[in-house]
């Protein structure tokens, strides 16, 4: 991941990063610090200091930022990864391609056409991102359209921008991932005047985030059960495959490591949308290196308190994550059995849970309830990535920190494909109508969902987390796909090998040889990592956090 701030003051004398700042955009980008300062000839009055941090993760060197266009003094500041520009994948450094395009598009703007909007359009994969265009003396900045990476923004006496708060974080609110913004930066001399204006990523009213026209088509005579032939099953490894290949493969190799140590980690819960991620992953990943699967377990009071008998460690192995974690690396073993896997436990004491409860909340802010915090702690140590590593083929675990550098998550497969209770209530209630309204809800609201959050509390390891489901083409197929084809309630019973929810994905999962994974129950985080109600049951996951 990588840090990216602008500040926009009035004060001849720039701004300046705190140093608790500075040391949390560096945590997010380790392998640079770099930072422009500039003006704008009919906006003098306004003074701009655009600063990055880069993890470097795309072509063979880093690229250092921000980005400066030396002809037209423009500035880029790029956090993200354009997996493909106009469709095209994108080779070598990602952020140097996007900066070649938007200087071309720049130059080839007229009159009331944007061509800089259109290329940004244009950009597939995550990203927040800040151009200065310093012909047009125009600032955009804006997050990806499914908001896969941070971005907030405070207004006062100066205009910032940044990915991650100050602390004490007060006044920092959430970029939208609802479009572009831009600023015209010389129709006014003070920043408390701009006049941020947005732009829709897409003008089509009836895409579906951005990104696809929702199928909501409701069968008229009764379906055929879906089954492991159907297409839909196959067409899910296809994309599933493709959406892989762009996050794994050309991984550089992380410092201190060597060409077999873990370039790649998974999240791994143990649960049927990780571990298809894990499975297909090592169908593309060089055969010889490592892949680390990280599962994360809680110590928590309240429940080692109705089990005194137990110990330390036998609660750590009786976490429902635990379990299914370790059922499915034996089944990963099985079915994939010369990948060196590495299941890596990481085992989480009360006491180190709260030593960094203060952290944490500064981390997810401006979320601030009981439920960010507990979903955000269980994120953030499992990315920290530190515990006791076992490879199939050693006898025992081991201390081991993870020496890979992207993490892949399995996060928006219950959105697409109907994974949530409520999406079998809804079919219970009112059928197919019920559950499209509610499927399409979901989907409608990935933007909206809680990622930015995410992304500041992983990206503080120097780590950057992939969300295979969540590529711009695998969500269209999905969106586009009948309901009926994503989760089967139709069909459910005796006869039928899975239960209905998520039933597409559970097939390919049998199809790869995983039928104990396939039948895996949905378990939110912070239940299975035992992360919710630490001290009491009585906590609501909606109440506010005082710190
Ligand atoms: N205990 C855990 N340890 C490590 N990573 C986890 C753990 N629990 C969840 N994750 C990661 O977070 C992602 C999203 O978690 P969520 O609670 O939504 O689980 P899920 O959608 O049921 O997914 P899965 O079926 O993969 O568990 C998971 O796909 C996984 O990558
Ligand atoms: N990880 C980042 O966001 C850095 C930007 C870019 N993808 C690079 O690797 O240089």
């Amino acid at each position: 991941m990588c840090g990216i701030h602008a500040a926009i003051s009035a004060d001849a004398g720039y701004h300046t990063l705190s140093p608790g700042l500075e040391q949390r955009l560096r945590n997010r980008g380790p392998d640079h610090l770099g930072a422009v300062k500039t003006q704008l000839q009919d906006a003098s009055s306004l003074y701009l200091t655009l600063t990055s941090t880069v993890l470097s993760l795309r072509g063979d060197h880093v690229a250092r930022q921000p980005l400066v266009d030396e002809d037209s003094g423009s500035v880029l500041c790029w956090n993200g990864e354009a997996w493909k520009l106009g469709g095209k994948p994108v080779e070598g450094n990602d952020g140097e391609a996007i900066l070649s395009m938007l200087i071309a598009a720049s130059s080839n703007s007229s009159g009331d056409r944007d061509s800089v909007l259109d290329a940004l359009r244009s950009i597939e994969g995550p990203f927040a991102f800040i151009f200065l265009d310093k012909k047009a003396k125009r600032l955009y900045y804006g997050r990806d359209r499914l908001g896969r990476r941070s971005l907030l923004l405070k207004r006062g006496e100066e205009f910032l921008l940044s990915s991650i708060a100050e602390a004490p974080a007060v006044g920092w609110a959430e970029v939208e991932a609802d479009g572009c913004y831009t600023i015209q930066l010389n129709e006014t001399s003070s920043p408390k005047d701009l006049m941020p204006v947005r732009h829709d990523w897409d003008q089509i009213e009836a895409l579906v985030s951005s990104i696809g026209v929702f199928n909501t088509s409701i069968p008229t005579a009764a379906t055929t059960p879906l089954s492991s032939q159907s297409l839909s099953v196959e067409q899910l490894r296809d994309h599933l495959t493709e959406s892989l290949q762009l996050r794994v493969l050309h991984v550089p190799m992380p410092p201190k490591a060597a060409s077999s140590d873990a370039r790649v980690a998974v999240l791994f819960s143990g649960g049927l949308d990780c571990t298809v991620l894990a499975r297909l992953a090592s169908d593309i990943i060089p055969a010889g290196q490592a892949i680390d699967l990280i599962n994360v377990a809680f110590e928590n009071p309240r429940i080692a308190a109705q089990n005194k008998t137990l110990s330390a460690t036998e609660l750590y192995e009786l976490c429902p994550d635990r379990m299914t974690g370790r059922k499915s690396f034996a089944e990963l073993l099985a079915v994939c059995p010369d990948r060196p896997w590495r299941f890596v436990t990481v085992n989480v004491p009360y006491e180190e849970t709260s030593a960094h409860r203060a952290e944490l909340i500064d981390l997810i802010y401006p979320h601030n309830t009981e439920m960010d915090l507990s979903i955000a702690c269980a994120l953030y140590f499992a990315a920290r990535g530190k515990g006791m590593g076992q490879l199939a083929s050693d006898l025992e675990a081991g201390p081991y920190d993870t020496t890979a550098r992207v993490l892949l998550s399995g996060l928006g497969a219950d959105e697409l494909f109907g994974g949530y209770v409520r999406h079998a209530t809804a079919y219970t209630r009112s059928g197919y109508t019920g559950l499209i309204d509610e499927l399409k809800l979901d989907v409608s609201r990935l933007g909206k969902r809680n990622l930015g959050r995410d992304d500041r509390v992983m990206s503080h390891w120097s780590r950057e987390v992939r969300f295979p489901y969540l590529d711009e083409s695998l969500v269209k197929w999905a969106i586009e796909l009948p309901a009926w084809e994503k989760c089967d309630f139709d069909n459910q019973g005796p006869d039928c090998d899975y239960d209905p929810e998520k039933r597409v994905l559970r097939l390919l999962a049998g199809k790869l040889g995983m039928r104990s994974v396939a039948a895996e129950k949905k378990r939110a985080i912070q239940f299975g990592a035992r992360t919710a109600k630490m001290e009491s049951g009585k906590v609501k996951g909606t109440t506010l956090l005082h710190p």
